[in-house]
């Protein structure tokens, strides 16, 4: 279908993840209000997918302490998009179906040391609590995504060889997720990786949906985006303004930003749906919350050519 170094969609989904990812790693504890505001203004743009919670430990990470609460908040907006639930183990799936999410995504890690520290458990012992989860889930009619953490590289192990995460695929994939996520936690991937990852997952199963999540933690996001487009992935994910980062991962800075993401799609005539001027001033309105600017280009520069 795709001639290599073309893209091979006319249009992606673009998940926004600021609610979740973009905020847990913040000193600043957003409240419950601003939380509902950031959300509404994401919906407002277009973007139709969002990561709005997790459903973890709020001693571990007291930045979604209020995860009910705001997905009571964003349920009771009309025509909201959908709302998705990060899930770690058996209690956070059980918080996350309670709260009656549109879609949970369930995270296992690619290195057993980083697996340990962030969850409390081993690769092994995840993949079956990710295995019984995703039934669950589909018993009770709730999408499921799993994204396979660290899955470029692990900041405790180093290099993550490719083929343990398509092995992490593999034995994902008799308990049939909607869709699998590649996720460059800490931001050291390069295109190559994209290129294989993806590729070998289409290998083990052609018609998986496949998405990525990319940091830009050493400046190689928007490269790793344009890969993952070439190679025919059908969702990214990434966060206004830039902000991000995983608590439990040193040195681990903010997601792709998505007005970049979309500045870069748009500009190549691939369709994202979202309008850009609303991402650009909810990333300065997002800035104003925490206390310090958004890191994207489009945020500086503004978008071009310039609005009329
Ligand atoms: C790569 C990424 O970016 S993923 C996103 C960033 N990372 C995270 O959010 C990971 C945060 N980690 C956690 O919250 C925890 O490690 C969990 C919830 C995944 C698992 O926790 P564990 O330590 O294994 O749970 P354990 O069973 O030992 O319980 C410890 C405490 O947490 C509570 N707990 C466990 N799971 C949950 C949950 N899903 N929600 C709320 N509380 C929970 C337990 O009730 C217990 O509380 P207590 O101390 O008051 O008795």
């Amino acid at each position: 279908m795709t001639t290599e170094g073309q893209h091979a969609a006319r249009r992606v989904e673009l998940i926004e993840v600021s609610p979740r990812d973009g905020i847990q790693n913040e000193k600043v504890v957003l409240s419950t209000d601003d939380k509902l505001e950031l959300l509404r203004r994401i919906h407002a743009a277009g973007l139709r997918r969002t990561e709005a919670t997790s459903f973890v430990s709020p001693k571990r990470v007291p930045q979604m302490a209020d995860a009910e609460a705001v997905m009571a908040g964003a349920r009771a907006e009309p025509g909201h998009a959908a709302l998705i639930g990060l899930v770690l183990n058996q209690a956070g799936f059980d918080r996350a179906r309670a709260a009656r999410c549109d879609e949970i995504n369930v995270v296992v890690v690619a290195s057993e040391t980083f697996s340990r520290k962030n969850q409390g458990a081993g690769i092994a012992d995840m993949v079956a609590a990710a295995s019984a989860i995703l039934a669950q889930s589909r018993e009770a009619g709730i999408p499921a995504s799993v994204t396979i953490a660290a899955a470029f590289g692990c900041p405790f192990e180093g290099e993550v060889p490719a083929a343990k995460v398509l092995g992490l695929v593999e034995s994902l994939l008799p308990a049939r997720p909607d869709e699998i996520a590649f996720a460059d936690t800490i931001g050291c991937g390069v295109p190559t990786q994209v290129r294989e990852l993806l590729a070998g997952a289409k290998a083990l199963d052609a018609g998986m949906r496949l998405r990525c999540h990319f940091h830009n933690t050493r400046s190689t996001a928007l490269a790793n985006v344009l890969a993952a487009v070439e190679a025919g992935v059908h969702a990214l994910d990434s966060s206004i303004g830039g902000f991000g980062g995983c608590p439990f991962a040193p040195a681990a800075t903010g997601n792709v930003a998505t007005e970049d993401v979309v500045y870069l799609l748009e500009r190549m005539g691939i369709d994202t749906g979202v309008d850009l001027q609303m991402l650009i001033d909810t990333a300065g309105w997002l800035g104003d919350r925490l206390g310090h600017p958004p890191m994207s280009g489009l945020a500086r520069a503004g978008r071009f050519p310039a609005a009329a």
